[in-house]
C-alpha cells in the first residue's frame, strides 16, 4: 500500500526533556491512523513537526512520497486547537471568512464541505445555536476546505458531550470511507480502537509499536472455555506446541495460543478425542486497553 507520509528517525527535546525519540511511522494512504500515548508522550510535538510548525532537531519526514513537493501543506486540512468561530454568524459565513483568511478553496468548496459534515440542513443557522458535537464537526469542514486529501486532527473529541463524541467519530470513519486519509492524536484507547484503521503508541516519546489495529491486536488468539476437567485440560495443553498460556478466571479460563496456530473447532476436537468435554468455547480478541497496558507495562 502507498505511504502518504513517512518519517525517519525524528527526535527533539526541550531543554532536557527528550520529547521524541527516533521516532519512524509510516501511514497509509486512505487509513484512519490513531497517534495513542498518555499525556506528555509527544503527540503534539510530533503533529507539529509534521506540520511544519516546529523543527526537528534531527530526522526528516516526507508527505505524499515526494520530498520536493512544496505545496504538499494544501492537500493537507488540519485541527489542532478549536477555532475561534463567530458566534452570531451562520456555518456558512464561517466558512468563507475561514476561506478568506486560510486562502483555502472557493465558494463551492465552502458548501460541499458543509455538507460532508452533515450541517447542509443548518447551514444559514447561527454557530450559538449548534450543538457542541455540531461545532466541531464544523471546525472539521474548516480543515477540508480546499478539498484536503489528509487531515490531522489533535485530541478531536476532547471536551464533547458523549452525543457529539459518536458524532465526529462516526463522521471520521465517513470521511476514511470516502478516501481522505486522517491522521488524528488521542489519548482513549478506546476512541483508537472504535475509529482507527492503523495506529502507533507513543510513550515518553519513544514509539512502541506501529501497524494495523487488526494485526496488532490479533498476534494471539484466546480461546474462552469452560469445563468440568480442567485438571486434564492443563494436562493436555502442555502437549501444544502452540500453547503460550492459561488465565484462570471464576467460573472460565482464557486459554492463549500463538496467532492462527489452532481453530476454534479443530481445539474442540482436540479436547473431546481426549475425553475432555467442553461446556463453553468462544474466541475473544485482545482489547486495545490489554495490548496497551501489557505494552506500556514492559
Ligand atoms: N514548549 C515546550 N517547552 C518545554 N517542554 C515541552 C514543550 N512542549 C512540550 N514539552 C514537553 O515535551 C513532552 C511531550 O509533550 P507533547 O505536548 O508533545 O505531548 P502530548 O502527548 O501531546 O501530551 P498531551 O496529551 O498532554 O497534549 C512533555 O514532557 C512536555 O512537557
Amino acid at each position: 500500500m502507498e505511504n502518504i507520509l513517512t518519517t525517519t528517525n525524528i527526535s527533539k527535546s526541550y531543554g532536557p526533556v527528550k520529547a521524541l525519540n527516533n521516532l519512524n511511522i509510516e501511514v497509509p494512504k486512505g487509513s484512519i491512523f490513531g497517534i495513542l500515548g498518555p499525556n506528555g508522550s509527544g503527540k503534539t510535538t510530533t503533529l507539529s513537526i509534521l506540520l511544519d510548525v516546529l523543527k526537528p532537531d534531527t530526522g526528516t519526514y516526507c508527505w505524499f512520497n515526494n520530498p520536493n513537493d512544496i505545496y504538499y501543506r494544501k492537500k493537507i486540512g488540519t485541527l489542532l486547537e478549536t477555532p475561534n468561530f463567530y458566534h452570531y454568524l451562520s456555518a456558512k459565513d464561517n466558512l468563507k471568512i475561514t476561506e478568506a483568511i486560510s486562502g483555502r478553496g472557493n465558494e463551492a468548496d465552502i458548501d460541499k464541505a458543509i455538507a460532508m459534515v452533515g450541517l447542509h440542513t443548518r447551514k444559514h443557522d447561527k454557530f450559538s445555536t449548534y450543538s457542541l458535537g455540531m461545532k466541531q464537526r464544523l471546525a472539521i469542514g474548516a480543515a477540508l476546505l480546499g478539498n484536503a486529501d489528509v487531515l490531522v486532527l489533535d485530541e478531536p473529541t476532547n471536551g464533547l458531550d458523549p452525543v457529539g463524541i459518536v458524532e465526529i467519530r462516526n463522521l471520521i470513519k465517513q470521511l476514511g470511507e470516502q478516501g481522505k486519509t486522517i491522521i488524528m492524536a488521542s489519548h482513549l484507547l478506546d476512541e483508537v480502537e472504535k475509529v482507527c484503521t492503523h495506529f502507533c503508541i507513543l510513550k515518553h516519546g519513544n514509539l512502541l509499536i506501529s501497524g494495523p489495529v487488526k494485526e496488532i491486536l490479533r498476534n494471539e488468539d484466546i480461546l474462552v472455555i469452560e469445563t468440568e476437567n480442567m485438571a486434564a485440560l492443563q494436562q493436555l495443553l502442555t502437549t501444544l506446541p502452540h500453547f503460550i498460556e492459561l488465565k484462570q478466571q471464576k467460573s472460565f479460563c482464557e486459554i492463549y495460543f500463538k496467532s492462527n496456530s489452532i481453530s476454534p473447532a479443530e481445539f474442540n476436537a482436540y479436547c473431546f478425542n481426549n475425553g475432555i468435554v467442553l461446556s463453553h468455547l468462544e474466541v475473544k480478541t485482545k482489547s486495545l486497553e490489554e495490548k496497551f497496558f501489557e505494552l506500556t507495562e514492559n
